[in-house]
């Protein structure tokens, strides 16, 4: 059996798999969204293809015609091998205990890739078309920077400001800017877009992006300072931030292979560069997502689908417990120690009693003072649920290397903002044992050397060749000089939020950085030293 259309049209095959089809003709949706578009999603990757997707297809089963059209604006090819193969369909698996449950998500019925001939111009008509009010994105925080290192605007956001904002753009934020610009041509029907990536206020960001871009070209001249006027005005043109948990993985050999086993014979696992692409994504069945009440269309009606619709002030205190202390930051601290240790997955982890105690040190001890209760839940049942149920989760094969991309992309989020908050309310540094470490060893990771003194390739960071030139020339077992290494990455308040050298972390950072060089097994020694 193949995951298709046709396929599916012999739904009571998989029903004997003992698996879940869509309630509603897929076939009919995926032709009338062409003309009757509704909501488009850009980056139609794993978290989407399992939460958002899956949403849309439970509305749909409800008679709510909410199907989604995805947006592949990087390589056409992952539109092509991993959706456009199976008709757009996903197999979903969420794995807990011994109990997978799968299911044929076909929330998302139209998809295109704006680098392919002709996908651009049925994506500005979508944009021109009112009927399509909302616009979901995860793309992946560094899909939403503008700047280079250094907080100018990068030579990419020149060109584009250079450019016309009617064409196609690569950047993600100038090609929003630009379909902007179209609806606004059109009539300026009011829309919204709602970031689900990642990290503090997503929407902020998003807005910041998009509509620096749109200044840029107002400044030249190229668009009106009406159109600029429009695309500001939050009941025209809203940005909500928002708050979205799902733990899930990369596509798992294990899940391939039962799929396999249950009569599939397209499951396998493909790559696309490093990454694992497939016709199924595997994930926990842990979900939340918190987006704020700011909406200037129509939208789906989220809330009717476990989705919290709230205010500003809750979000952000979700996003504080969730991205910035209860579980990214100990995600993070376990992908860069994981894989210089070289395990496996997170679970595997989490059996270590050194790393769970860090990771429970971090969490109770360094990142708790500084949260507040967001009322959704409380954050004690949250960081328990993480650190007792979700990341311990043994059928959920999570990779340290996939929470360890773009790894300085995500410490001024998943650790800055904590340390500012500490700054703020004039709590004392000093007292902090993890968050040092974790800066000493994703440090260490940067050489590319395992703790068994073999080599490894780091994950893939926009920022990894620039800071692995700061450590050229280090050698395990060697003496450094750690204050001239690391001074150009730890005074750098892009990447900690702020200056490590206004706190007494730098120094500890430093000290820490000396002892994970010592050799081959320092890793697993200082980190056992340092929490015991
Ligand atoms: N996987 C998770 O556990 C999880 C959970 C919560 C939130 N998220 C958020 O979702 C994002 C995506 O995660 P995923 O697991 O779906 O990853 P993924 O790699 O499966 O999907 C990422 C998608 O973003 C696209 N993309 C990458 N860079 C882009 C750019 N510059 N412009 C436009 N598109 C770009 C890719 O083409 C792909 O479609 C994460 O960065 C994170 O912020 C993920
Ligand atoms: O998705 P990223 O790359 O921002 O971060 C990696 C993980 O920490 C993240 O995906 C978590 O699994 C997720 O935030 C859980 O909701």
């Amino acid at each position: 059996m193949k995951l298709n259309l046709s396929s599916l049209s012999q739904a009571s095959d998989y029903e004997a798999a003992g698996i879940q089809v869509p309630a509603f003709d897929v076939a009919a949706t995926q032709e009338r969204v062409r003309t009757n578009p509704r909501w488009v999603h850009i980056g139609p990757g794993n978290i989407f293809r399992i939460f958002l997707a899956r949403i849309a297809d439970d509305m749909l089963a409800d008679g709510k015609y909410w199907p989604i059209t995805g947006v592949v604006p990087m390589n056409p090819a992952e539109m092509e091998k991993q959706l456009e193969a199976f008709d757009l369909l996903t197999l979903g698996v969420i794995l807990s205990g011994d109990k997978r449950d799968t299911r044929v998500i076909a929330g998302l019925a139209d998809g295109l890739a704006t680098r392919r001939e002709g996908d651009f111009d049925r994506l500005v008509s979508i944009f021109t078309n009112p009927e399509m009010t909302t616009v979901t994105l995860t793309i992946t925080e560094k899909g939403y920077v503008i700047q280079d290192s250094q907080g100018e605007l990068s030579e990419a956001t020149r060109a584009d400001i250079a450019s016309d904002p009617f064409a196609n753009h690569e950047n993600t934020m100038a090609l929003l800017a630009g379909l902007l610009a179209h609806r606004y041509q059109a009539g300026g029907a009011p829309i919204n877009f709602i970031s689900a990536d990642n990290f503090s206020h997503n929407g902020d960001k998003l807005r910041d992006s998009v509509l620096q871009i749109a200044r840029g070209w107002v400044e030249r001249g190229a668009l009106s300072q009406e159109f600029l006027d429009w695309a500001s005005d939050d009941t025209k043109v809203a940005f909500p931030i928002s708050v979205i948990d799902k733990i899930t993985p990369r596509p798992s050999e294990e899940v391939s292979e039962y799929l396999t086993g249950l009569g599939f014979t397209d499951m396998g696992i493909d790559h696309l560069g490093r990454t694992p692409i497939a016709g199924f994504v595997n994930a926990e069945p842990t979900e939340y997502l918190i987006i704020e009440d700011k909406f200037a269309a129509e939208r789906p009606p989220f809330e009717d689908y476990g989705v919290y619709i709230t205010d500003r002030e809750t979000c952000d205190k979700f996003e504080r417990m969730k991205v910035t202390t209860c579980l990214n930051p100990l995600h993070t601290a376990l992908a860069v120690s994981g894989t210089v240790m070289r395990f496996p997955t997170i679970d595997s982890e989490m059996r270590d009693p050194d790393l769970a105690k860090m990771v429970n040190i971090l969490a109770y001890d360094e990142a708790m003072p500084v949260v507040t209760d967001p009322g959704i839940i409380d954050p004690k049942d949250f960081v328990r649920e993480v650190l007792e149920e979700r990341f311990p989760n043994s059928a959920l094969p999570d990779n340290p290397a996939r929470i360890a991309m773009d790894t300085s992309q995500k410490i001024p989020i998943r650790f800055g903002v904590t340390l500012q908050e500490y700054q703020r309310r004039g709590l004392d540094m000093d007292k902090l044992r993890v968050i040092p470490l974790v800066f000493a060893v994703w440090a260490r990771y940067l050489l590319g050397i395992a703790d068994d003194g073999e080599e490894f390739t780091p994950s893939s960071d926009p920022l990894l060749e620039e800071l692995q030139g700061h450590l050229k020339g280090i050698k395990l077992g060697e003496s450094v000089d750690a204050h001239a290494a690391l001074k150009p990455i730890l005074s750098n308040a892009n990447i900690f939020g702020l200056d490590l050298y206004t706190t007494p972390l730098a120094e500890k950072v430093e000290a820490l950085f000396t002892k994970l060089i010592a050799g081959p097994g320092a890793v697993r020694a200082t980190i056992h030293e340092e929490i015991n």
